[in-house]
């Protein structure tokens, strides 16, 4: 496993001080170092909790050390926070997880820092995950919740305000442990293109529990697989997928309808609408920002018949005519904190400033979303995070009609619109549905 030690100290050292993505710097280094099965799902499983936990490692470094963790060379504070890692997590032997990080630390910074990664992991291997629980993050403040789930503590206050605002007060701690639990791999099989009966024989996994074109996989390559190497399937979080189709089944689809993806990179929502608007002989329009996204919304709709879908690179806040849309998803440029167990480090990268940005450009894309639709027109306003200044507050500011999205979402998932909270809008949330926390709003232009 030393190989595999490696390649995780590697990714967890580029993620926390150059600014890399573990997502696509994982595949390469395990390609690289040539890991593969076990070996390779240990590297990952080290490297990607380690970047999730490390807030309260942080907190269980300061109190074993004395010392203030960012004073740390950045190379000691990485081994320990995956000394730590093991210990707590992996079920690793105290002695190996001391001997590893003590003979990392000694090849990267030398033998004085050696001994005193040693001194730091041998405390820390004194007690067990509940013991440091105890000694770091006890009762219920908020700073106790967000070290013991590992959380900065202004995006813990973001989703209990949201988690109160849908009637889910006293939730936080479920749903921030979900954050803490990989996603597990979901398909989508793109309606008319691949037959979801056809591709769980194929892929060996079982239907999703709410988007009737959902495959969940028992793990494995989702790449291997040849529906998704033609593009007829996708990974696709379930949520995403019920959200998309929602806006396809607010009504009944017209032959002729033009429908656009107003924010389409990297293209799993065209895909799917791209689908599905063949299938009632509607076409698509998908606007992108930047031109390398753009060139990612071209692969992903390559299945979708010819004609269907037109990709546009252009700013989404200005671009197009007056009135021209019957149907528009916004699925809006947001902070991703309903989808942080997809990204290990993304929790620690966010900013609260970052909302100054954000909102306004949530607010001037959809005020252009707006001035798109034709009258009776419907928008989709979707965001893959519950933060209420990037949901409700910016819906509540169009002129636009909300209707009970829970219709539309009960019509795609084959349930009740009872289940999907107060209305008008829906709400997913991890700890709950098992799907990333997206939001939707269902919003309608008067007609003439
Ligand atoms: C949440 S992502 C969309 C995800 C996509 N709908 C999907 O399902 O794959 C938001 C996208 O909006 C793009 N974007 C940001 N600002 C934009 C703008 N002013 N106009 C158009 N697109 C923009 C980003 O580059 C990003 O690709």
């Amino acid at each position: 496993m030393s190989r595999a030690r490696d390649v995780a100290y590697d990714c967890v050292m580029a993620v926390s001080t150059e600014g890399a993505y573990a997502n696509l710097l994982m595949p390469s280094l395990l390609e690289r170092m040539r890991l593969e099965g076990r070996d390779a799902g240990f590297a990952t499983e080290l490297a990607y909790g380690t970047l999730r936990m490390r807030g309260l490692y942080d907190a269980i470094v300061e109190k074993a050390s004395g010392r203030d963790p960012r004073d740390l060379d950045p190379e000691v504070r990485v081994s320990l926070w995956l000394g730590i890692h093991q210990h707590l997590a992996m079920r690793v032997p105290p002695h190996a997880a001391v001997n590893e990080t003590v003979s990392q630390v000694r090849r990267e910074r030398g033998q004085g820092a050696s001994k005193l990664a040693n001194a730091v992991m041998r405390r820390v291997t004194e007690r067990d995950a509940d013991a440091w629980l105890a000694v770091v993050a006890s009762g219920d403040s908020r700073q106790a919740v967000a070290t013991r789930h590992s959380h900065p503590e202004w995006v813990v206050r973001e989703l209990e305000d949201a988690l109160a605002a849908d009637g889910h007060s006293g939730e936080v701690s479920a749903l921030l442990e979900s954050d803490n639990s990989p996603a597990r791999v979901t398909l989508v099989a793109r309606p008319g293109l691949v037959d979801r009966e056809e591709l769980i024989q194929q892929a060996g996994g079982e239907a999703g529990e709410y988007s009737p074109y959902a495959v969940v996989l028992p793990g494995g390559r989702p790449g291997d697989l040849e529906a998704v190497a033609e593009g007829t399937a996708a990974v696709q979080d379930e949520g995403s997928q019920v959200v998309a189709a929602a806006l396809a089944a607010a009504q009944p689809v017209e032959p002729g309808e033009r429908w656009l993806d107003l924010c389409s990179g990297p293209g799993g929502k065209a895909a799917l609408l791209g689908a599905l608007a063949a299938d009632g002989a509607a076409t698509l329009d998908a606007v992108e920002l930047h031109q390398h996204r753009a060139d990612l919304v071209r692969r992903s709709t390559r299945a979708v018949p010819e004609g269907v879908v037109t990709i546009h690179t252009g700013d989404g806040t200005t671009w197009g005519d007056d009135g021209t849309y019957d149907r528009i998803v916004l699925d809006a440029p947001c902070s991703g904190l309903g989808a942080l167990r997809r990204r290990p480090e993304s929790r620690w990268r966010r900013q609260p400033e970052d909302l100054d940005e954000l909102v306004p450009l949530q607010k001037a894309l959809l005020a252009n979303a707006e001035r798109l639709l034709a009258p009776g027109g419907l928008l989709a306003y979707i965001t893959c995070s519950p933060v209420l200044a990037e949901t409700r507050d910016v819906v509540a500011g169009t002129t636009l009609r909300q209707l009970d999205a829970r219709d539309s979402v009960a019509a795609v998932t084959g349930t009740t619109p009872r289940m999907w909270g107060e209305g008008p809008h829906v709400q997913l949330w991890t700890h709950i549905h098992g799907t990333d926390s997206m939001f939707l709003a269902l919003l309608e232009k008067p007609g003439v």
